[in-house]
């Protein structure tokens, strides 16, 4: 996963009325990797795809795919590019299959029914082929949108907000997919405000903050650096002051000295170890506790912080 397939750097949207979009984003995102971008409402998400896609005109910066600059190479670019909008915009009137097999004929490729029929089947939608889109449910028309995005074959894939509003079940089923593109080798960068969709499938995450991109990392080591355990040891009798011998680890006294709580570690399990420790000190001790509560930090508690933090 070495091979950049997009370079961003220093790029810049400022919208007119002064608004700035993105300020001075760097992304590498690489060959057959899933980068998620996670970011609240308004974070700049939908404008870096849209300078990437040539939706955006971008104030400042490059931005280079497959090793071309888009200034100056756009079109060559552009067609190895597959974006699954968030919503539908045309179309609605014509029939599912045409309309996707319209899609591939606008990037100059020949007409290929079996490659269609092959995209249609993969998403379910083969049954629907002859039906308008406007008579879709939500989910199915979403389909469609990406139907659309792969009938040029595209090598790099962007979806954004694949998931939002739909169902947990079609949910379910667009993770499987963008699971089955990657093992096909498309590179897909998704946007979500869903942890738990970057938590699932990405490989990458990066988080974007008023056009700012605060952290881009793998899970594994974002939980590692920003992770962290808590745990609450309900006492039997209120403690009055922490034992000496527990003074080196991370522990307060709360609820009136009935509750021990530790908070601390680094996401990989050094906080879990502590714990124990601290309890089997308080054994030894004779002081007695009636229950452990322990909880390692997620995602979601990583990204509400660094937002928070940043806001
Ligand atoms: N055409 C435009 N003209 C002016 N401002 C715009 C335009 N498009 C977007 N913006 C503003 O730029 C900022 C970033 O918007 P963007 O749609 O990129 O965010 P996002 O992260 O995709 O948000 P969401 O999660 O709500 O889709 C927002 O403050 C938005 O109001």
């Amino acid at each position: 996963m070495t091979q950049p397939i997009l370079e961003i750097a220093n790029l810049t949207k400022k919208y007119p009325g002064g608004l700035t979009a993105l300020d001075d984003v760097d992304l590498t995102v690489h060959k057959g990797e899933i980068f998620a971008l996670l970011g609240p409402n308004g974070a700049g998400k939908t404008t870096l795809i849209g300078a990437v896609c040539g939706l955006v005109r971008p104030s400042g910066g490059t931005i280079r795919a497959f090793g071309h600059d888009l200034a100056t190479n756009w079109r060559s670019a552009r067609a190895r590019i597959g974006l699954v909008p968030q919503e539908l915009s045309t179309d609605m009137f014509e029939q599912v299959q045409r309309a996707v097999a319209y899609s591939r004929g606008l990037f100059g490729l020949p007409a290929d029914p079996a490659r269609i029929e092959e995209i249609l089947r993969s998403l379910s939608l083969w049954d629907k082929r002859k039906e308008q889109i406007r008579a879709l449910s939500g989910g199915m028309k979403r389909r469609v949108l990406i139907a659309k995005a792969l009938a040029h074959e595209p090598d790099l894939l962007f979806l954004d907000e694949p998931t939002a509003g739909v169902d947990v079940e079609l949910r379910r089923d667009m993770w499987k997919l963008i699971g089955e593109m990657r093992e096909r080798g498309v590179t897909i960068i998704l946007t979500t405000h869903y942890i738990e969709e970057a938590e699932e499938m990405a490989d990458r995450v990066g988080i974007i903050r008023n056009g700012k991109i605060l952290m881009v990392d793998d899970k594994a080591s974002m939980m590692r650096r920003l992770g962290s355990t808590e745990a609450v040891i309900e006492m039997k009798q209120p403690l009055t002051d922490i034992p000496d011998a527990l003074s080196k680890y991370p522990l307060t006294l709360t609820a009136g000295g009935i509750h021990l709580r530790y908070r601390g570690g680094d996401g990989s399990g050094l906080g879990r170890a502590e714990v124990a420790q601290v309890t089997r000190h308080l054994a030894i001790s004779g002081i007695e506790y009636v229950g452990i509560d322990i909880r390692d930090s997620s995602l979601e508690d990583i990204f509400v912080g660094l937002v928070e933090e940043s806001a």
